[in-house]
C-alpha cells in the first residue's frame, strides 16, 4: 500500500509496481469516483468532504481484506485514525517521502483536481503539507522519491518487496 500527501505519485507507483509484480492495482479514489459515478472534485462539491471520507473508510477497509492486491490511497485517508490502524495491521505500508521543494514545482499538475487545495495560497499549501507529515509518520517502509523517475522508484520497491519475500521464505 502507498501513502503520502496529494500528489508525490501514489497512483502513478502503485501502478507501475503492481505491473511489475503481476498483481491488480486499485486506487481507492479511483473505487469512490466509480461507485458515486462522479469524479473526486464533484463528490466533494456535491456531496461533501464528511461523506467522502465516510465511503473512504468503507471502500478502504474492503479492499484491505483482500490479499495479493497493491493498493494507494488518497492523501487524506490516515486522517482517521481507524483507517491508519486498519492499514497498518493488514498490509505493508510504503510512505512515498517528497519534499516540499520538489512538491512546489509538480502544484501545477495537481491543483485542477484535488478539492482539498482548491482556494488555498502557496503559504496555505505549505502548511497543509507539514501538518500532514504527522499522518504518514507510521509506516513500514519510507521511499524518498525526490528527483527520481517514477520507474526508478517502482524498481526500488519492488526490489524490497522481493527481498522481503526471501526473507521469510
Ligand atoms: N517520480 C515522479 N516524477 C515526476 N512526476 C511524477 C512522479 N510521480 C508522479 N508524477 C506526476 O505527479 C502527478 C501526481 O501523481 P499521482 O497522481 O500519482 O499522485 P498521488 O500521490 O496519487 O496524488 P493523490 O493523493 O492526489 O491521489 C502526476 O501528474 C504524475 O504524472
Ligand atoms: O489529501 C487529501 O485530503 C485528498 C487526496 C486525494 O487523493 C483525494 O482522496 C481527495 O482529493 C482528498
Ligand atoms: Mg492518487
Amino acid at each position: 500500500m502507498f501513502i503520502g500527501f496529494m500528489g508525490v505519485g501514489k497512483t502513478t507507483i502503485g501502478n507501475l509496481v503492481a505491473k511489475k509484480l503481476y498483481r491488480d492495482f486499485i486506487d481507492i479514489d479511483h473505487e469512490i469516483e466509480q461507485e458515486y459515478g462522479m469524479s473526486i472534485p464533484e463528490i466533494f462539491s456535491e456531496i461533501g468532504e464528511e461523506a467522502f471520507r465516510k465511503k473512504e473508510k468503507e471502500v478502504i477497509s474492503t479492499i484491505c481484506q483482500k490479499k495479493l492486491k497493491v493498493i494507494s490511497v488518497g492523501g487524506g485517508a490516515f486522517l482517521q485514525e481507524e483507517v491508519k490502524q486498519l492499514c497498518l495491521d493488514s498490509c505493508i505500508v510504503f510512505y512515498l517521502d517528497l519534499s516540499w521543494g520538489s512538491w512546489k514545482e509538480r502544484v501545477n499538475l495537481i491543483i485542477d483536481s484535488r478539492p482539498v487545495l482548491k482556494g488555498k495560497s502557496m503559504e496555505d499549501m505549505e502548511k497543509l503539507f507539514y501538518e500532514r507529515q504527522e499522518i504518514y509518520a507510521n509506516h513500514h517502509s519510507k521511499v524518498n522519491v525526490d528527483k527520481k523517475e517514477a520507474e526508478e522508484i517502482a524498481e526500488h520497491v519492488v526490489d524490497s518487496i522481493k527481498l522481503s519475500w526471501e526473507l521469510y521464505e
